[in-house]
């Protein structure tokens, strides 16, 4: 047996030594390749870089793909630099893109960097970072031992997406075409019953990217673009992609921001894992840090003393009567003049009254907006004789100092990520940032998780897309059963200028989930019962709709011995404790399982109130990927 083994071992080695005659590979080379196709039988299917034995710097010698996963291989007699062995890994991930037929459930988890060298090598060896590093006499370490990640079928099936994906690879001692499908009809990829990644934390998934995806990363575009596309389906990460795409190929300076202050640091995190080497190359800032920095910079402080701003609008609230008797909520009015007023920049009282209110919900009388426009103005002497200026305030002055003199170097790129949240204001300051070249300023956006008062169009900002930009829908966050009960949840898009989709139109690539909706009296003991049975300890988090629920469940938590972080100081790194907070403050993030408790519904006479209830309630259950749990208090 082991003699007829060990005989054909011998066969296809000396088939190999037939197929790689001609090419001019090193010796020692040879030898390794022909090690590999010996190991045919044994379900390894090597593919050999055609260039190879010039390779160019970026790409691996050879990617061989086996039950053990696919192994990004660099022959090399030197030990390679950091970022070229990272960059062969990358552009094979990147190969791999959309080989999850319909699964999603590829991940960069299969791949490992191996850097063979030479016998005689003296230099590192073993496991570094970016890859493991041996020498030819210890391939066995390769092929024999370790975990097996895939079926037989479908490491074959990877394997010939590779051999159709790219002309730089030629498989070599197996055909393609030839190779008969074993057992039945070829897997998907990685379906779920037998995908490793979906045990994995889920931070290895975001690497790969979809077609549509991967067009968007290298797109040129001629003027402003948007991306859209529901909760979950890749918005940020194709925008961190192209991020990385634009610093790997010049040496520009690149801005991710967003109107929210957690969401830029949250996203430095998932940058700084899929492209270490890049990070220095990108500020990542929120708008209101970048538009302080930037006039601290030229000399002008921007502190925004929040408490002395809420003061000073509570003295104005508390001496009106009028705005009261129109909707007695000091939230409404707060919004009126932050989002509508002062967040379009509206300058005279002309202006305000014939603004469109889109979005803002019903009608406002005419003579109720000049009693607004007296409350604003009374607002602004609080302010000024106070001393101190409001968030808006800031963005203005770093508009108009970037009119008065624009920066001496310009961004070659700015992301803005949760783009429906801006005001007119913060989106003309995004814009004058980006500059005046075309391709610069990118809109990452999704109108039915706007959270915040909205009610402006891009064109009041003088931005027009023209079409440019891509709508995703493949949602690989949200697993089948989550996206539907979230899909019910009824969000009035208020924002898109361009095309977009609705959540009940993303197509789940995960199937399964699971969604419990309780009804009862307890909802405290029902939620800690439930925590409590969550035995995987991946990430969980509360999602309230106020900040007055956030701290009640912390506290509720806390008594009851649960370790909790509150969502508001999270930088979005892995963690065990129980997160708690508010919609806003969970936005842009995921947890394993979400639960949203019940709250007092917003008051039934106001129907914008409603309208932005229901779509932070969409936020909030998009955030869960595999269990959600919603409670109805009876
Ligand atoms: N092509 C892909 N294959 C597998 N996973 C992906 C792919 N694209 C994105 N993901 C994963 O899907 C999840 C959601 O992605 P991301 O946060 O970029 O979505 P989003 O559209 O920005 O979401 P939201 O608007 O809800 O904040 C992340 O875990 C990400 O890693």
């Amino acid at each position: 047996m082991t003699g007829t083994f060990h005989h054909r071992q011998e066969l296809l080695r000396r088939e190999a030594e037939a197929q790689l005659r001609d090419r001019p590979l090193p010796t020692w080379q040879k030898r390794v390749l022909h090690r590999f196709a010996a190991e045919r039988d044994n379900g390894w299917y090597p593919l050999l870089n055609q260039f190879a034995p010039h390779t160019p710097r970026q790409r691996p010698d050879l990617v061989l793909v086996g039950r053990m996963g696919v192994l990004v291989v660099l022959l090399r007699e030197a030990e390679p630099d950091w970022e070229d062995s990272r960059a062969a890994f990358v552009w094979t991930a990147e190969l791999l893109a959309g080989a999850a037929i319909g699964s999603g459930m590829l991940s960069e988890s299969v791949l490992r960097t191996v850097v063979v060298h030479p016998i005689e090598h003296t230099g590192r060896k073993g496991r570094s970072a970016d890859h493991l590093a041996i020498t030819e006499d210890e391939l066995d370490r390769l092929l024999k031992r370790g975990e097996r990640i895939l079926t037989a079928d479908e490491a074959l099936a990877l394997a010939k997406h590779l051999d159709s994906r790219t002309f730089d690879l030629t498989p070599i001692m197996w055909n393609s075409q030839r190779i008969p499908r074993q057992r039945g009809s070829v897997p998907e990829v990685l379906q779920e019953p037998v995908a490793p990644s979906s045990r994995r934390p889920f931070r290895d998934w975001r690497y790969f990217l979809d077609d549509a995806q991967l067009g968007a990363v290298r797109r040129s575009f001629s003027g402003p673009a948007q991306i859209s596309g529901p909760a979950g389906t890749g918005k940020t990460t194709l925008a961190l992609h192209r991020l990385a795409y634009l610093a790997r190929r010049g040496d520009g300076k690149l801005l991710y921001t967003a109107p929210l202050d957690r969401v830029p640091e949250r996203a430095a995190g998932r940058f700084g894992q899929m492209a270490p080497e890049l990070s220095g190359q990108i500020e990542f800032a929120s708008l209101h840090g970048w538009a302080r920095d930037f006039l601290a910079g030229r000399g002008r402080s921007a502190d925004v003393d929040e408490q002395e701003v809420r003061r000073a609008f509570d003295a104005v609230w508390s001496r009106d009567e009028v705005l009261r008797g129109v909707r007695n909520s000091r939230e409404y009015w707060k919004d009126e003049i932050d989002r509508v007023i002062k967040g379009r920049g509206i300058s005279s009282l002309d202006a305000y009254r014939t603004v469109s209110r889109k979005g803002r919900g019903g009608q406002l009388p005419a003579d109720f907006r000049s009693h607004a426009w007296r409350f604003y103005c009374d607002y602004e002497r609080e302010l000024s004789e106070r001393g101190v200026f409001d968030h808006n305030d800031v963005l203005k002055r770093a508009l108009a100092e970037l009119e008065r003199r624009p920066l001496p170097r310009q961004y070659t790129a700015v992301v803005v990520d949760e783009a429906q949240e801006l005001t007119v204001i913060g989106l003309r300051l995004a814009h004058a940032i980006s500059g005046d070249e075309p391709d610069q300023l990118l809109l990452v956006g999704d109108g039915q998780q706007q959270a915040l008062a909205g009610g402006w169009r891009l064109s009041d900002a003088g931005i027009s897309l023209h079409g440019r930009g891509e709508v995703l829908r493949n949602d690989y966050r949200n697993r089948g059963m989550v996206l539907e009960r979230a899909g019910q949840v009824e969000a009035i898009n208020r924002y898109d200028d361009g095309p977009s989709l609705p959540l009940s139109a993303a197509l789940p690539v995960r199937s399964g989930g699971r969604v419990v909706e309780w009804h009862g009296e307890d909802q405290e003991r029902a939620l800690l019962g439930a925590l409590l049975a969550l035995d995987d300890g991946s990430s969980a988090a509360i999602i309230t709709q106020s900040e007055s629920a956030t701290e009640h469940w912390l506290r509720v938590l806390r008594d009851a011995g649960i370790t909790t972080l509150p969502l508001a100081t999270w930088d979005g790194r892995d963690t065990s404790d129980t997160l708690v907070g508010t919609v806003l403050e969970a936005k842009g993030a995921e947890f394993r399982t979400v639960f949203l408790p019940a709250e007092p519904a917003p008051p039934a006479d106001s129907h914008e109130d409603r309208e932005t209830h229901e779509r932070r309630r969409l936020v909030a259950m998009t955030r869960a990927q595999d269990h959600l749990w919603l409670s109805h208090l009876h």
